[in-house]
């Protein structure tokens, strides 16, 4: 059996005094595809900016690929992580956010040249090709010389998306990223979330409130509650039969609302 591509032990994290995650643990496998799901403030996004080294933990390790990922073994010893070490794991792992965060004032293709060129050292041309190729497979290639403002909301996730991809991570993780997005547009990037899925072999953990697409998509669904993971089990298993009585009246109140699982 292969090992653990992430593996998260009895982490910690607090705001203040609102614990946001409570001895949250849990393992991902290479090539999975996980869904998060859960009530507003679990801590869904937390514990993805914590894997992003985007927020710090208070307790707890992480492993990513076998490697400490806020430490560092030196001599047998568990060290704090330096920059250099945060620097080096971040490469491993590409995020998107539910706001996009392109580069305003860089035109499509630099936004996604932007990285490899300065973190990798790759030449201008290099990753010119392979951006065309990236922005190629989400659709956006006849918009690379375009700036962010003339795009909509379902483009900038597409390129937001390239960008991502641009530094061959080897674990993506996206949050909410069709949330912010007008109905119209969140199939494109559905479609683009969907190919990523069956096409590549990446580890994906996707937090979502788009509870169709959740089963669709996910090998696993990891249901989250006040800072830890309640319930976890198969999309049928989670969506049609779960056994939780938390994970039962939230998915109620979902599909009251009218919402697909
Ligand atoms: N930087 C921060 N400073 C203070 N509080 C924060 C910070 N980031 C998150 N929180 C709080 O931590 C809690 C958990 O947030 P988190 O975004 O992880 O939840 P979530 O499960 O992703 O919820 P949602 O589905 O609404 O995005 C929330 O109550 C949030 O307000």
């Amino acid at each position: 059996m292969p090992a653990p591509i992430i593996k998260v032990d009895a982490i910690t994290k607090s705001f203040g005094t609102f614990k946001v995650l409570d001895g949250l643990s849990m393992q991902v496998m290479p090539r999975e595809k996980l869904a998060l799901i859960g009530p507003s403030g679990s801590g869904k996004t937390t514990i993805l900016r914590i894997l992003m080294t985007l927020e710090r933990i208070d307790g707890g390790h992480i492993q990513i690929d076998g490697e400490q990922l806020y430490h560092m073994e030196r001599n047998g010893q568990l060290l704090p992580a330096d920059e250099r070490h945060l620097a080096k794991m971040r490469q491993k792992i590409g995020m998107v956010f539910q706001l996009f965060n392109l580069f305003p004032h860089k035109s499509v293709i630099d936004n996604v040249t932007l990285a490899p060129m300065l973190t990798k050292g790759v030449s201008r041309t290099a990753a010119e090709k392979r951006a065309m190729e990236l922005l190629d497979m989400v659709g956006m290639a006849d918009k690379a010389r375009s700036m962010p403002a003339q795009l909509s909301g379902g483009q900038k996730q597409r390129v937001a998306i390239a960008r991502a991809l641009a530094l061959q991570p080897r674990i993506m993780l996206f949050d909410e990223v069709t949330s912010a997005l007008d109905p119209e547009l969140v199939e494109e990037v559905l479609n683009v979330l969907w190919r990523l899925c069956s096409e590549t072999d990446m580890t994906m953990l996707l937090v979502t409130h788009e509870m169709g697409f959740a089963h669709d998509f996910a090998d696993r669904v990891l249901f989250f509650d006040r800072g830890k993971i309640v319930e976890e089990g198969k999309p049928d298993e989670i969506f049609r039969h779960p056994k939780q009585e938390r994970t039962q009246s939230f998915l109620k109140k979902i599909i009251a609302a009218g919402h697909r699982v």
